[in-house]
C-alpha cells in the first residue's frame, strides 16, 4: 500500500541566528527563529511524512515548550520521524520539496541538503528532490521577513 502526505512550515528571519536549511549551515546575515534550529525544510518534510501516516504533526510529537528540543538539530527530529515511519512498516517512495526564499541563493547547498535528508531517511538520493524559488519580491518571503517550505511525500508499505 502507498500513502501520500503534505507538509508546510514558515520561520521568521532574524539577526543573530544561524541559517540552517536541510541540515546545511548557510552563510547569511540572518537566520531562522524557532525553538529548535528552525530548519524550515526539514520541518515541512517531517510533517509530510507524519501526514502520510495520519499521525498528526511535529508540534504534537515535539512540543515547542519542551526544553529537550531547545536549539536541537532538526535532523535529530527527522531521525525520530524515520523511526516512527519504520515502526509503522513504511519507507520513503519519494519526497519533493520547495524552499521559498527571496535570499540567499540556495542552489549551492541543495546537493548537501539532499544528501543529509536521504542519509537520515535511509532513502536513495534519487528519491529526494529539493527545489528553491523566490516569490519575485512578493509577500513575506519576498520582503525577506521569513522563509517557508513545502513538501510532498509518498510512503510505500513494507508489509
Ligand atoms: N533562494 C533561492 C531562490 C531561487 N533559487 C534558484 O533560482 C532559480 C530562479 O528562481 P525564480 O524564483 O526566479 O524562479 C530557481 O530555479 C532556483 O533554482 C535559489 O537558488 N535560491
Ligand atoms: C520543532 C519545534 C520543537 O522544537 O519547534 P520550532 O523550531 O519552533 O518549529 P515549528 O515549526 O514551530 O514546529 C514544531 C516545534 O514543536
Amino acid at each position: 500500500m502507498m500513502r501520500i502526505g503534505i507538509g508546510y512550515d514558515v520561520h521568521k528571519l532574524v539577526v543573530g541566528r544561524a541559517l540552517i536549511i536541510g541540515g546545511v549551515n548557510i552563510p547569511y546575515e540572518k537566520g531562522l527563529l524557532g525553538h529548535s534550529d528552525a530548519d524550515v525544510l526539514v520541518h515541512a518534510i517531517m510533517d509530510s511524512i507524519l501526514g502520510a501516516l495520519a499521525l498528526g504533526d511535529i508540534g504534537e510529537h515535539f512540543p515547542d515548550n519542551d526544553d529537550q528540543y531547545k536549539d536541537i538539530s532538526s535532523l535529530i527530529l527527522l531521525e525520530r520521524v524515520y523511526n516512527i515511519m519504520k515502526e509503522a512498516k513504511y519507507r520513503v517512495g519519494n519526497i519533493d520539496a520547495t524552499i521559498i526564499a527571496q535570499k540567499p541563493k540556495m542552489s549551492p547547498y541543495i546537493g548537501n541538503m539532499r544528501e543529509n535528508i536521504a542519509r537520515v531517511l535511509k532513502a536513495p538520493l534519487s528519491s529526494i528532490n529539493i527545489k528553491a524559488t523566490t516569490t519575485e519580491r512578493l509577500g513575506f518571503e519576498g520582503r525577506g521577513e521569513g522563509i517557508s517550505a513545502q513538501s510532498i511525500c509518498l510512503l510505500i508499505s513494507d508489509s
